[in-house]
């Protein structure tokens, strides 16, 4: 008997009871962790943004001043409800967790931050800044890595913090309505309550606001169970540019009158309006969840894995994460550093697969994953895997893919690529970026950490056909980023991809829209923001410019 065939029989195998150590916590993905102890740019005297392409400032835009504070604060009903440098109520580093981005990669200059509590108080200071020439940030968790709810220059920011309430939840239809600031963590925990989920979830649950996720359309790691936001989304209310409301917060799943307009604001990105609330159609919470991970020799292994799973499982697959041996380094390092992860695989692969089911019916489920894991074994197709046996270790499997970008990020600072191309394509581009990277002479090796380049990491939702290549670099020069970018957005367009599968344009990825969009496209989407913002107040420097 071939020695691979030994070692798959004996592969899969329940973990021993708390195997797997929660060493850090699953909180810790949030990359707010990061940001809270990120030094602030003024501090390290670093640009607004690496590479050429920054926007100058529009000088039509009027300059924020003392005197616009003081109508502001006219405006917002408390006074903790602004925050400047310019009458000193705050100091630049008090601010730099509203002008910086987590990753520490965009810098901002606002000199600005309101915190309106209410609709209307949001809608009175959109209405003032409007009518003065002011431009605005809108901003949420503040969690997103393309630079989109930052100031580029000195936008006032306009964060959405105070609106945190959760204004109804209906139990028959499982529609829930609920304040554009509710902590995306605050939501799901109020629906555990009631049996039901959100239908959203990514790593920084515990600091994004679920009107960001709207905002930026977020896909998280279950969209291969939920579906995008765009069919969960029943409705919306939102302020536009002019301090208007749309009150669009409809609870009807079928409604075929006109134009369905919440859904030009669903990954708008806030140009065109800021959401201030959501009304969204929640499922049952599965009561029955599993999870397995297996190493694998190849990605074509995952490809053929990924395609039994879905056969084999069906209507149970909740989602099916992939990631390389370069992504579990960099996992493994940072929960060695934070207490040791003890040893997970007996083989270790070049490649990764999580799969996790969630049904209603525990033995049904149990039966059906089971027979998948019989499956691979049988056909050697994967080199080891592990079964979470409770719900710590049920976390603690999760983690090994949701850390990937924390560790890459403990791990240096990171150039993060969000493509999505046909399944089948999507390792080459991981291959072809490390090439380039040899090619430029900065990279020699993956997992050195000398080198300019430390790591070039894959890994994403292989069940949506979105790839995430994460470049570990020392540090953020314009020389890397031109080595990667534009090649990056060539080869993607190449394969008829997009180049933001799920994180949106932001600054970093404005002038680039055209590898994804014609220009029929793009001129359609520069009339629909002219439409709502004729003057171009509202996040302006990013998405379509
Ligand atoms: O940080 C990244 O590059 C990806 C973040 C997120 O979308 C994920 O899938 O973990
Ligand atoms: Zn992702």
């Amino acid at each position: 008997m071939p020695a691979s065939r030994v070692l798959a029989r004996a592969a899969i195998r329940a973990l021993p009871r708390r195997a797997l150590t929660p060493s850090v916590a699953r909180a810790a993905a949030v990359p707010r962790a990061s940001a809270s102890a990120s030094v602030s740019a003024t501090q390290l005297g670093t640009s607004v943004r690496h590479g050429s392409t920054l926007p100058p400032r529009h000088s039509e835009f009027t300059k924020p001043t003392a005197e616009h504070i003081k109508d502001l604060r006219a405006i917002l009903s408390a006074p903790t409800s602004l925050l400047s440098t310019l009458d000193g109520t705050a100091t630049e580093d008090e601010l730099a967790s509203f002008n910086d981005d987590w990753m520490n990669k965009y810098h901002g200059k606002g000199p600005i931050v309101v915190k309106p509590r209410t609709t209307e108080e949001v809608s009175k200071v959109m209405k003032y800044c409007y009518e003065k020439g002011l431009a605005i940030v809108p901003q949420g968790g503040n969690t997103g890595l393309v630079g989109g709810s930052n100031p580029v220059h000195d936008e006032i920011i306009l964060n959405l913090t105070n609106l945190n309430q959760i204004r109804s939840f209906d139990p028959v239809s499982g529609v829930l309505v609920a304040d554009a600031g509710v902590i995306l963590e605050a939501a799901d925990h109020h629906l555990a309550e009631k049996g039901f989920i959100f239908p959203l979830d990514l790593g920084a649950k515990g600091s994004c606001h679920i009107g960001g996720n709207v905002a930026t359309n977020a896909g998280g790691l279950r969209l291969l169970r939920y579906g995008s936001l765009h069919g969960s989304v029943l409705g919306l209310e939102v302020v536009l540019p002019d301090g208007t409301i749309w009150e669009g917060l409809s609870k009807l799943r079928k409604d075929n009158t006109g134009f369905d307009i919440k859904q030009l604001f669903i990954g708008s990105e806030g140009t065109i309006g800021i959401i201030t609330a959501i009304s969204i159609l929640c499922p049952r919470r599965p009561s029955a969840m599993n999870v397995a991970v297996f190493s694998l020799p190849s990605y074509e292994a995952v490809q053929k894995v990924y395609a039994e799973a879905k056969g084999q499982l069906g209507e149970i697959l909740s989602a099916f994460e992939f990631f390389d041996r370069q992504s579990y380094a960099l996992v493994k390092k940072h929960q060695e550093e934070n207490g040791g992860e003890r040893k997970v695989f007996e083989t270790e692969g070049d490649f990764y697969c999580l799969i996790e089911t969630g049904g209603s019916n525990a033995e049904h489920d149990e039966a059906k994953l089971s027979a998948l894991l019989e499956h691979l074994m049988e056909n050697e197709m994967v080199l080891d895997g592990v079964l979470a046996q409770d719900s710590t270790q049920f976390q603690s499997l999760w983690q090994l893919r949701e850390l990937v970008p924390e560790s890459a990020g403990k791990a240096g600072s990171v150039y993060k690529y969000d493509v999505s191309v046909p399944v089948g394509k999507m390792y080459s581009l991981v291959e072809k970026m490390r090439t380039k990277l040899r090619e430029g002479g900065v990279l020699e090796e993956d997992g050195r950490p000398e080198g300019p380049i430390r790591a070039v990491a894959g890994y994403g939702h292989m069940g949506d056909g979105n790839l995430h290549i994460n470049i570990v670099a020392n540090k953020y020069t314009d020389d890397v980023e031109k080595i990667i970018e534009p090649y990056i957005y060539e080869i993607v367009a190449e394969n008829e991809g997009s180049i933001s599968a799920e994180h949106g344009l932001g600054v970093m990825k404005a002038p680039y829209i055209g590898y994804s969009k014609n220009e029929t496209s793009i001129e359609m989407m520069k009339k629909i923001k002219h439409l709502f913002d004729p003057k171009g107040l509202l996040n302006p420097y990013k998405y379509i410019v």
